[in-house]
């Protein structure tokens, strides 16, 4: 059969929103894979991460932002930001997304980052798990109709999969017609290394929980792999020498326990064993410092 699917469309999306909206839930929900790391605190996102989904009628491309910085500056914060504006540019569609519970100042700050004739801006309100949603969505998206031309307004839930479909076909008008750009099982731009080096910052964060700050990064120092298995050598860095006890926790329980979840999860992503060493390091101040930063990948 040669039927040719009429009508396929391929394009570009990129998803904005504030620190914490649910960004990386929503385009994990989409995409189906494990493509970005979700966590409870914010910034956890540091770079434009691609998912790509691939349906019978359409080819979503996304891109992922970090969350719009307005209380902190640092370079670090600044690189961000910019990189917010650069993904706005060449997506054919943008996904706002917004909280079930109301607009902030700081979802304000994000909207002033779009042109104000973009045509192409939906807005996503998420989280209506978390509200009563026949109260509270209704007003909301005529209050939020006040404050941009949005061209379509979908509450979803991204954590139970709610209303998913119906924001896929709002974007999908958006694309233009033509081919894959993508083949079907490429879900993600970024290497095996890279994707390492987040799940490693992941788990630091979630098993850290409060007691670890915002300023800590992962560098893959070493990765060895042929067919059986792979050795990976990375280092946690953090701010502060007094950071560095709590990473390693009691008698290095805490960074053998971050270890461990991480080789599980790189081994998955990896289909092969691995074998995984992690370090900690003390950088005062990495957060200022370009030339981590560019080693980082931060350009
Ligand atoms: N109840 C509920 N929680 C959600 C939903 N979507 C996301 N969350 C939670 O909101 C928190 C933040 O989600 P993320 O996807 O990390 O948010 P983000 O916008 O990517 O955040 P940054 O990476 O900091 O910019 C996580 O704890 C998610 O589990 C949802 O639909 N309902």
């Amino acid at each position: 059969m040669t039927e040719k699917i009429e009508d396929f469309r391929s394009g570009y999306v990129a998803v904005i929103g504030r620190p914490n909206v649910g960004k990386s839930t929503l385009i994990n929900a989409l995409v189906g894979e494990k493509v970005s790391i979700t966590s409870k605190k914010p910034q956890t996102t540091r770079d434009r991460i691609m998912g790509v989904l691939t349906t019978e009628d359409a080819q979503y491309i996304f891109v992922d932002t970090p969350g719009f910085q307005t209380k902190h500056s640092s370079e670090l914060l600044d690189r961000m930001n910019k990189s917010v504006k650069s993904s706005l540019s060449d997506v054919d569609a943008v996904v706002m997304v917004i909280e079930s519970t109301g607009w902030r100042p700081e979802d304000e700050e994000v909207l002033k980052l779009l042109p104000h004739d973009a045509k192409n801006v939906i807005l996503a309100i998420n989280k209506t798990d978390e509200v009563k949603e026949s109260e509270v969505i209704l007003p909301l998206i005529q209050e939020s109709m006040k404050k941009f031309a949005f061209a379509d307004v979908v509450p979803v839930s991204a954590e139970k999969n709610h209303q998913l479909d119906v924001l896929l076909q709002v974007i999908r008008k958006f694309l233009p017609e033509g081919d894959k750009l993508f083949e079907d099982d490429i879900y993600t731009d970024k290497s095996p290394r890279f994707l390492a080096a987040e799940i490693i910052r992941e788990k630091a964060f979630r098993l850290l929980g409060d007691e670890l700050p915002y300023g800590v990064a992962v560098m893959i120092d070493k990765w060895e792999e042929n067919d059986q298995g792979a050795r990976i050598f990375a280092t946690l860095i953090v701010n502060r020498e007094s950071h560095k006890g709590i990473v390693i926790g009691e008698k290095g329980s805490k960074l053998r326990e971050i270890s461990r979840l991480a080789r599980e999860d790189i081994s998955a992503m990896l289909g092969k064993k691995v074998y995984l060493e992690v370090w900690v390091r003390v950088r005062k101040g990495w957060g200022d410092d370009a030339a981590v930063l560019k080693s980082l990948g931060y350009e």
